[in-house]
């Protein structure tokens, strides 16, 4: 939903596959101020969810509480919506859909060293490779402003990086 303070990016993709890391660069680097947003934790923070689920030690979202919190943020724009899944926010919300995959066993190793349990590493992993993430962009925005980009090595990233930075800078270009 592109407005004054600045468009809005969403970084998606399985878990691991590096949109914190990526989302901070990002906005280090940014020509506008934006604020990154980290919606995995926004959830926990503030208690937009359900219940949580012990066996796969993970949140059931309260949609709707979710998407009150972040529609005035994005309405005001200038902010990264980092999560594994996209489709649940509104098509109008978005001006560029970062998502980002990586190798299977690289990313495996990832969610090894970030101590999820086994069940959990398998699931995320098979959604990496049937693209599950990527399939559900596509088919919630318009293709012309998805991005699949890999994330496997800093090369890509610094790669990755400079590609969102430049598009920014376009976007900054465009709204002046
Ligand atoms: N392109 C990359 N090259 C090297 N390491 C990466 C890359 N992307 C992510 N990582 C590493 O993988 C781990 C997960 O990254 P993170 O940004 O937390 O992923 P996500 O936010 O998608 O769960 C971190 O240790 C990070 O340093």
């Amino acid at each position: 939903m592109s407005n004054s303070k600045g468009p809005v990016i969403v970084i998606t993709g399985t878990p691991g596959t590096g949109k914190s890391t990526h989302a901070q660069l990002v906005v280090d680097e940014s020509p506008i101020p934006l604020q990154h947003i980290n919606v995995g934790e926004w959830v926990k923070e503030k208690r937009l969810y359900e219940e949580y689920d012990e066996e796969w030690q993970s949140y059931t979202v309260d949609e709707d509480k979710l998407l009150d919190e972040l529609e005035p943020l994005v309405t005001t724009g200038g902010v990264i919506l980092d999560w594994h899944t996209c489709e649940m926010f509104p098509e109008r919300w978005a001006d560029l859909v970062v998502v980002l995959r990586c190798d299977h066993s690289k990313l495996w190793d990832r969610l090894e060293k970030r101590g999820y349990p086994l069940k959990k590493i398998q699931e995320n992993n098979e959604a990496e490779i049937m693209q599950v993430v990527l399939d559900e962009a596509r088919s919630s925005y318009a293709p012309e402003i998805v991005v699949e980009l890999q994330s496997e090595n800093t090369e890509d990233l610094e790669t990755n990086v400079g590609r969102i930075v430049a598009w920014i800078s376009a976007w900054k270009e465009d709204h002046s």
